[in-house]
């Protein structure tokens, strides 16, 4: 133990304030009496009665009693103060949090000084005493460390490392809770939904975001005209194709070549893309979603450093009716340099390795796709238009409160030559068949298929082939009760490409059927606008 001392023949404000040692410096010198520095006036002192104390409120039924929000609201009201208990914030994260804090006030105060005001290199951390020893006429009997959250980049760099493990844990853990609170708080304000444009948008919830408020209902921004949504029917699924005899069966790249023709979509199974780099980049875009939204809004078109790299929600939210139910991260590859410096680090190291590993199949598909159209040999010009550019987006559609009355992602058809989709196990992508022929037009269900990949023909491919291959028109209706997420990589000409139909599929004088058009006009032209089904395609027809 500390020997005990008077305090009358130091500098008390030197020690406490300009040391770093604090109120806990004085107390471990083991004080008998109070300093007279801290003795507050009598009005500053309080009266301490009988009354039953703050409401303490059991959230364990959040989900399926009503009672728990209008208990909470009431306690607002009328008390403006309130416990929970069964809040969802784990007590091991509340535990360490608390431990941290001992931790950070049991540094030496040499260590703790340099985060005070005068040697702070920041204005975003701060350790102090007392509320405001400069105005305060007696001093409050309290050392304090103050952290303003600005990014986890920034956290990481600058809180003491004794403590910001946890305090991060704990801000990022108690966030759900906060936005269930001012959910509920607003209602009972009667504001029906937080304005999700500059939620989503500006703050980088998106749509998860609104989902983890735990809505009971859609807001109306999301709820699609009756023209949007689409109509089931009952009709057999895309093909499901099997790769494992490619090297000694020629019916396999001919029933692609077929179901390309056909359905513009299948299904490939042993395609050669490792199960573990699928699994690896589905829990990368779980991560990624998974950040804080402050972090994610770094990547908005408003604030990302790139166009390479843009998180988002909605297709076009500027230019839709109704908004989609879904978020998602698109990333354009230039180089695996400048995916390293600039893709977030949540997922790049995943999405490169399943475009990387993903590159043989491509071009095994693009070499019979091109066989069959007469193309003998696929030359640095072909490689271009086919495959010269590459975009991987990572889509989430978080549990949606009426799948009905929305939609995921609205019917639209790829922009790309290509597309290699990765769908997880929930299911709800769907694709047209029997385009114009009455009755029998309708959406068929893709079925999820463990370790399988998608392929569709997108725009540029039923360009480049005068119409042969065909791009359909897809969609995807959002889970009732569960998060899905999907992860395509779209395989395009160069955005400098001039895309036309092929001279080899003209030349047995076939009529074009569409014009050449500068490849990053047609794309631009696709994103200005809402989805529109195979609208786009017009853009490049004769
Ligand atoms: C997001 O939900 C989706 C996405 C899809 C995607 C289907 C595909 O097939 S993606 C494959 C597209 N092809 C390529 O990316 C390769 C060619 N790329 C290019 O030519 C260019 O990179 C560019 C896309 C045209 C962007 O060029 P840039 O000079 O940077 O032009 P900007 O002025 O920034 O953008 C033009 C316009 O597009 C919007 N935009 C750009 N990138 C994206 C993106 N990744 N996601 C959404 N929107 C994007 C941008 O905001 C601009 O619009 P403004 O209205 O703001 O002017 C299928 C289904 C989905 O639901
Ligand atoms: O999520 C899906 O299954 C399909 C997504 C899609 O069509 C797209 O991103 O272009
Ligand atoms: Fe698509």
């Amino acid at each position: 133990m500390a020997p005990t001392m008077s305090t009358d023949s130091f500098d008390l404000t030197d020690f406490v304030i300009n040391k770093g040692n604090g109120v806990k410096g004085l107390s471990d010198l083991g004080l008998k009496s109070l300093p007279k520095q801290y003795i507050q006036p009598q009005e500053a002192l309080i009266n301490i009665i009988p009354h039953e104390s703050i409401p303490v409120i059991d959230m364990s039924n959040w989900d399926s009693d009503p009672k728990v929000a209008e208990s909470i609201c009431d306690a607002a009201e009328k008390y403006g103060f309130f416990q929970l208990v069964n809040h969802g914030v784990p007590l091991e994260v509340l535990d360490g949090v608390k431990d941290a804090t001992h931790r950070f006030f049991g540094l030496p105060a040499e260590v703790k000084r340099n985060y005070s005001k005068e040697l702070s290199s920041t204005n975003n951390v701060r350790f102090g005493t007392s509320f405001s020893p400069d105005a305060e006429k007696a001093l409050e009997w309290k050392d304090y460390l103050s952290l303003f959250y600005v990014s986890e980049d920034e956290a990481s760099a600058l809180w003491p490392s004794a403590c910001k493990d946890e305090c991060l844990e704990y801000m990022k853990r108690s966030e759900i809770l906060c936005k269930k609170l001012m959910g509920v708080l607003m209602e009972r304000l009667n504001v029906k939904e937080i304005d999700e444009k500059k939620e989503s948008l500006l703050m980088g919830n998106g749509v998860k975001g609104l989902s983890d408020l735990g809505l009971k209902s859609l807001p109306k921004q999301y709820i699609q005209p009756q023209e949007a949504l689409i109509n089931i029917i009952p009709h057999e699924s895309i093909p499901v194709i099997d790769m494992s005899n490619w090297d000694s069966d020629p019916k396999v790249a001919e029933s692609i070549c077929d179901a390309a023709e056909k359905y513009g979509f299948f299904q490939l199974v042993n395609h050669g893309v490792p199960l573990e780099v699928l699994d690896g980049v589905k829990d990368a875009t779980h991560r990624f979603f998974g950040l804080p939204a402050e972090v994610k809004r770094n990547y908005s078109k408003e604030l990302s450093s790139t166009n390479n790299v843009r998180f988002g929600t909605s297709f076009s939210p500027d230019a839709e009716k109704a908004l989609e139910w879904k978020d998602y991260l698109s990333l354009f590859y230039v180089s695996e340099d400048e995916a390293s410096a600039l893709w977030p680090s949540a997922c790049k190291d995943e999405c490169l390795e399943y475009m990387k590993r993903s590159e043989i199949l491509c071009k095994k598909l693009m070499g019979v796709l091109m066989e069959r159209l007469n193309v003998k040999e696929i030359d640095e010009k072909k490689e271009s238009l086919l495959m010269g550019s590459k975009r991987i987006n990572l889509n989430y559609y978080p549990r949606c409160p009426n799948p009905n009355l929305t939609i995921g992602v609205g019917r639209h058809s790829d922009v790309s030559a290509l597309t290699f989709l990765l769908q997880d196990e929930i299911g709800g992508l769907y694709v047209r068949v029997n385009e114009g022929k009455g009755e029998e037009d309708g959406w068929v269900h893709v079925p999820p298929i463990e370790g399988s990949l998608v392929i569709n023909v997108g725009d540029a491919l039923q360009i480049l082939s005068n119409g042969r291959y065909k791009s359909i028109e897809h969609c995807v209706i959002a889970s009732g009760s569960k998060n899905r997420i999907s992860i395509p990589i779209f395989v395009n000409p160069k955005p400098s490409d001039v895309i036309g139909p092929l001279p080899e599929v003209l030349a047995s004088g076939e009529k074009p059927k569409y014009k050449n058009i500068l490849y990053s006009d047609y794309v631009k032209h696709f994103f200005r606008k809402a989805h529109d089904g195979k609208k786009t395609v017009g853009f490049a027809e004769i």
